[in-house]
């Protein structure tokens, strides 16, 4: 869908911003650009839409030369999302989002419908159609500029460190918020970050840049992280890359225990009577955990004593038996007020009990499998 076929970038003060870039992006996946300040990821991203063009070397766009096309008309094709939104002050979020449409010729009354649409899609409620980008948060902004980059139905968006400028937590949904979009729309979609955990994060596959535009490795990011190309990757993809890896380790081998249960309802003597080891869980009427019990919290309270969510102790985070990684299975250990992380199936009913020993076994087992990084 989109190649670079040996791309240089020389700008005329003779900086070498990218040097012999040869890479395939993959139509309908999301392929993230990332490395240091500097190293020509922003130059790469916009030579796909001649902003800037290539000083030797092509990129094909669905097998065409760019350099073959009218650079409006090619954008047009292409949708671009930056840092800040980059919306027009002057005009509401509703005309912001039908900009495009209504260039390529749309009537105003079809990009503006368009536009309400686009609203729903990326989250934002109908009521902010007629807001100036000032009345918005950094957040909302941007979801408006991911909303106006769709507009025209592309099937490229590049976007270039489109969620640097807003908070940790923002940044989190609007991840989150890309991945369910692109659940759906399966655009093929190029991102600059220099944030290697939102590369790992929304990449299908990762470019890893070094300063002077060369392409350092160039992979899935489970790969990136079992198997750095070199140093300067391994560096770049930090310390705790072990740590990062067991997020892609799917827990299969892993031994799921057994458990004692007591029901919201049932009674302090039914709890104390199932302790094991000071502990017993407690599941709501759906079987999902709602939390545990422990023989200090039982101390003092009657038997006949009904429990209720007031009584109970807050748990740790569960493992999805059917979608967790050996990450999520260590951090429900880890996180587990009786150390002992609970399981779940696929209908959030409880299923059994892990202890972090056992998921140090799995992660052993992988280790000899060679699925993790030594
Ligand atoms: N117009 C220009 N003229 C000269 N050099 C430039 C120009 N634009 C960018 N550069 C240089 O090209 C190199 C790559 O820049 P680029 O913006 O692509 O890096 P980047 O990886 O996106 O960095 P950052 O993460 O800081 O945005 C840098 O050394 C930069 O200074």
């Amino acid at each position: 869908m989109i190649e670079f076929q040996a791309v240089t970038k020389r700008f005329d003060d003779g900086t070498v911003a990218v040097d012999e870039l040869n890479l395939t992006v993959d139509p309908g996946r999301i392929t993230v650009f990332v490395g240091p300040s500097g190293c020509g990821k922003t130059t790469s991203l916009r030579m796909i839409n001649r902003m800037i063009d290539a000083t030797s070397g092509a990129i094909l766009v669905d097998g065409k030369d760019v350099r073959q096309s009218d650079p409006p008309l090619l954008r047009r094709g292409i949708g671009y999302v930056i840092q800040q939104a980059g919306l027009f002050p002057h005009r509401t979020v509703l005309d912001n989002i039908a900009t495009v449409p209504v260039l390529a010729g749309w009537s105003r009354a079809k990009a503006r419908k368009r536009a309400e649409e686009l609203l729903e899609t990326v989250g934002l409620p109908a009521a902010m159609a007629g807001r100036y980008p000032a009345q918005l948060s950094g957040g909302q902004q941007q979801r408006v500029g991911v909303a106006r980059a769709l507009a025209a139905d592309p099937p490229v968006l590049l976007m270039d460190e489109p969620f640097s400028a807003v908070d940790p937590v923002v940044r989190e949904d609007l991840q989150n918020e890309l991945l369910r979009l692109q659940g759906e729309l399966d655009k093929t979609i190029v991102f600059v970050t220099h944030d290697i955990d939102e590369a790992i994060k929304l990449g299908d596959k990762v470019a890893v840049f070094r300063t002077g535009g060369i392409l350092a490795q160039y992979d899935k990011p489970s790969e990136l992280l079992a198997r750095p190309a070199d140093y300067f990757v391994a560096n770049f993809v930090g310390r705790d890359r072990g740590y990062r890896a067991l997020g892609f380790l799917t827990a299969s081998g892993l031994a799921i225990g057994d458990i004692a249960s007591v029901r919201l309802g049932d009674t302090a003597g039914d709890a104390r009577r199932k302790l094991v080891n000071g502990w017993v869980v407690v599941l709501d009427e759906r079987k999902h955990p709602a939390g545990w019990l422990s023989a200090d919290r039982l101390s003092g309270v009657d038997d006949q004593t009904v429990i209720d969510t007031d009584l109970v102790i807050a748990g740790g985070s569960l493992y999805d038996t059917e979608h967790g990684s050996l990450r999520s299975a260590l951090d429900a250990a880890l996180s587990s007020p009786a150390a002992l992380g609970l399981a779940i199936n696929g209908d959030n009913e409880l299923v059994g009990s892990l202890t972090a020993e056992d998921v140090l076994a799995a992660l052993a087992a992988a280790r000899t499998a060679g699925e993790v990084p030594q």
